[in-house]
């Protein structure tokens, strides 16, 4: 028999800070008809013609400041999870790490799972809530690729562990450590989407922005819809951790462009609680599984600036899954028991 193959798929970073990788990783992102979908003449209009050229130089500064003399951290940490996982997993087992964008590339592991003859692969994104511009992009990927297979194996795609709860308790454990120096408020900041990715992913079309509160609770409904995963998984860390309803609040982060995203938006929020005279603000961000961008500028350095300017004084941020065991554990129990 042969081996069980275990594809992890996370989002992607640039191949090194420098202006001109961050636009090459820029313009494979943002030209996915998923990111930004909209008509392919509009897109290349508008990721070619603006966003890559103005952003890349903006984002090449801030790629700078959270590099390492190992790289970017999200693919460090993809790389130690990889083989934690491997590791721990076995000889039945060939465990491949991909990034959606840039390296190392879905089709090169894919390949490397081919040449290993694998009997099954299992695809793992590394987003726990389904969005079609994270996890559904990876997937269609890789349906496209294996569908030009001679011969294809056995092949199962997870959609989400938003509820996984060996990965809900890592949160509230490492949330659990700086709880005792007195925080005002506990924020949930999710990387946001457009609003428009809310509509097309309500199965049933009546629901997502229609019905009050939609995404609050988890419904057949809505059972796809990102920002109802997101509030599931804050709900559950917050019950873990005995939050009374008051103490903590959930937002989205990251938009890009003029249309709406998911809302509230982080920055509104931080505004509302600094009028109220909170702070200090503890916040988790329990839509990615590592330390990232997002995490270690945005809500480190930019919202703690923002917040400061506004009367606040302190917006630390919780770590992520990273490379923690019990982390490696929960991924595990996903490998071995999600369908
Ligand atoms: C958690 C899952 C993610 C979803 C859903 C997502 C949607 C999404 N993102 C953009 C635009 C950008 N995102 C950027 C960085 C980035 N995004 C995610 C995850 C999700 N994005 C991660 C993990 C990262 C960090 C990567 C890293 O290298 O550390 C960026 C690049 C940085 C910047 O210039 O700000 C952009 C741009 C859109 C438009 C979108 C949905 C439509
Ligand atoms: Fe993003
Ligand atoms: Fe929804």
């Amino acid at each position: 028999m042969g081996k069980k193959g275990i594809l992890l798929v996370n989002l992607g970073t640039p191949d090194s800070p420098k202006t001109a990788d961050v636009r090459k990783y820029l313009d494979e992102f943002l030209m996915d008809g998923r990111v930004i979908d909209v008509n392919p003449v509009l897109r290349t209009l508008l990721v070619k013609g603006i966003i890559v050229p103005f952003r890349g130089p903006k984002s090449a500064k801030i790629y700078k400041e959270i590099w390492t003399e190992q790289g970017s951290p999200l693919l460090i940490y993809g790389k130690n999870v990889k083989n934690a996982i491997a590791d721990r997993l076995g000889e039945d087992y060939h465990v491949e790490l991909a990034m959606r964008y840039q390296s190392p590339s879905i089709p090169d592991a894919l390949e490397r799972l081919k040449q290993a003859k694998v009997d099954s692969i299992k695809v793992i994104p590394l987003f726990p809530q389904y969005a079609s511009a994270s996890t559904g992009s990876v997937h269609q990927l890789v349906m496209e690729i294996v569908s030009q297979w001679q011969a294809i194996p056995s092949i199962s795609f997870v959609n989400s562990y938003y509820d996984h709860p060996g990965m809900i308790k890592v949160f509230a454990d490492n949330t659990r450590k700086y709880l005792d120096e007195g925080w005002d408020h506990i924020l949930f900041s999710f990387h946001g989407v457009p609003q428009r990715h809310m509509r097309k992913a309500d199965v049933s079309g009546e629901h997502c922005l229609k019905v009050k509160d939609c995404c609050k609770t988890l419904t057949e409904n809505n059972k796809f819809c990102y920002s109802a995963q997101c509030h599931q998984t804050a709900k559950l860390i917050a019950e873990e951790l005995n939050l009374s309803d008051d103490k903590y609040s959930l937002c989205f982060q990251s938009r890009l462009g003029n249309d709406p995203w998911m809302q509230p938006y982080t920055s509104d929020v931080l505004k509302e609680l600094a009028g109220k005279g909170v702070k200090r603000i503890l916040v988790l961000c329990p839509a990615f599984v590592a330390d990232c961008l997002e995490t270690l500028f945005e809500i480190s350095f930019e919202y703690q600036e923002e917040f400061e300017e506004l009367g606040g004084e302190k917006v630390q941020l919780v770590e992520s899954l990273n490379d923690n065991p019990a982390w490696i554990d929960a991924l595990e129990d996903i490998i071995l028991n999600k369908n």
